[in-house]
C-alpha cells in the first residue's frame, strides 16, 4: 500500500463500541505530518479508545485506520514500530532507576546493541533527567516520572509519539516542564504529535491543531485561533459587542457540546480522572 504523503494518522469512520457503549463514532481524523494535534474533550469522550485503536492495542472492528499509510489492521508490527506511546497508566517500574527503565524500552524496541547506552543516555537528557537517571523512580516527583515515561517513548526514535493525558494531575509548572520537553524533541527531530487533553488552555498554547471530541466524533476541527475566532464572530453576528474578548477554546467547546456536557460525560477537569492519575504518579 502506498503511504499518503504528509499524512501521519488517518481515521476514516473509525467505531468501537464496549457492549451498548459507542465510545468512538464514525471518527474520521487526519493528523498531517510534523504537526502537534490536540485530541480534546471531556471524560468519556471517547479519546483514549480512539488512541488505543491507533496504536494497534485495540482492534478497529468499522471503519478503516491507518499510520505513515499503513493499515493498523494488516501491517499492526509495522505501526507499532513506527510510534512512540506514552499511556494514562504508569508504564515506569518505581524498583528500577530511570536509566534502567528507558534501557528496557531500548531493549523491547530492538534498538541495535552497540547504540543502546547512547540513545538511552540522550533520551534521559532530552527530558532534563540525566542528573537523577541512577535514582530509583519511587524516588521521583510526578513531573519526573512523567518525564522519564516520555524518555521511554523516544529512545526507539518515534515518528509518531501519541501520549494520553501527559499532565493531568500535575502542578502547573510541572506541565509546563512537560510540554517544553515534547516542544523541544519536536523541533530538534520533526517527529509528529497527537496528544489527548482536558486542559484546554494547554492545547491553546501548545497544539498547532485540535479536534474537540464528544460523545465519539470530532465537533470541530481547526487551528486553536481559528476555532476562538470563528466563535467571536457568530456571537458579534448575534449582537455581541465588538469589544468583547476573544472566545476561549473551553467556550467553543462549550458552544459546540451545549448543556448536555456536564451531565453526561463529565467536565474537563473531572475530579475522578485527576484523583486516578495523581495516585498514580504523586
Ligand atoms: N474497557 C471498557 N469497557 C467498557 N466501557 C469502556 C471501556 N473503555 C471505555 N469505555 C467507555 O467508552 C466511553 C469512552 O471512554 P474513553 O476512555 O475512550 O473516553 P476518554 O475521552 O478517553 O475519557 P477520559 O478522559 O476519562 O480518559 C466511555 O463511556 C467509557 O465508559
Amino acid at each position: 500500500m502506498t503511504p499518503d504523503a504528509g499524512e501521519a494518522v488517518s481515521c476514516t469512520g473509525l467505531t468501537h463500541t464496549f457492549g451498548d457503549t459507542t465510545a468512538v463514532d464514525r471518527l474520521d481524523l487526519t493528523v498531517h505530518e510534523g504537526e502537534v494535534f490536540g485530541l480534546l474533550g471531556p471524560n468519556g469522550a471517547g479519546k483514549t479508545t480512539a488512541i488505543r485503536c491507533i496504536t494497534t492495542l485495540l482492534p478497529v472492528p468499522a471503519g478503516m485506520v491507518r499510520v505513515f499509510g499503513r493499515d493498523t489492521a494488516e501491517d499492526a508490527m509495522a505501526v507499532r514500530r513506527l510510534l512512540g506511546y506514552v499511556p494514562q497508566q504508569l508504564s515506569a517500574d518505581q524498583s528500577l532507576t530511570g536509566r534502567e527503565n528507558v534501557a528496557l524500552f531500548a531493549r523491547v524496541f530492538d534498538v541495535a546493541r552497540k547504540e543502546r547506552a547512547e540513545r538511552v543516555g540522550q533520551a534521559l537528557a532530552a527530558v532534563d533527567l540525566t542528573a537523577a537517571a541512577d535514582r530509583l523512580v519511587g524516588t521521583y516527583s510526578g513531573g519526573m516520572v512523567r518525564r522519564l515515561e516520555l524518555a521511554q517513548a523516544l529512545v526507539s526514535a518515534p515518528r509518531l509519539l501519541i501520549l494520553d493525558e501527559p499532565t493531568i494531575g500535575l502542578d502547573p509548572i510541572a506541565r509546563t516542564g512537560v510540554w517544553e520537553h515534547i516542544n523541544a524533541v519536536r523541533a530538534a527531530t520533526g517527529m509528529t504529535v497527537l496528544v489527548t487533553t482536558h486542559y484546554m488552555d494547554e492545547a491553546d498554547q501548545y497544539c498547532d491543531r485540535v479536534g474537540l471530541m464528544h460523545h465519539g466524533r470530532i465537533r470541530a476541527l481547526g487551528t486553536p485561533v481559528r476555532l476562538r475566532q470563528g466563535l467571536g464572530e457568530r456571537r458579534r453576528a448575534a449582537g455581541a459587542a465588538a469589544t468583547d474578548p476573544l472566545p476561549t477554546l473551553e467556550d467553543v467547546f462549550r458552544d459546540i457540546a451545549g448543556s448536555g456536557l456536564d451531565d453526561e460525560s463529565g467536565d474537563f477537569r473531572d475530579v475522578r480522572s485527576t484523583r486516578r492519575t495523581a495516585g498514580r504518579v504523586g
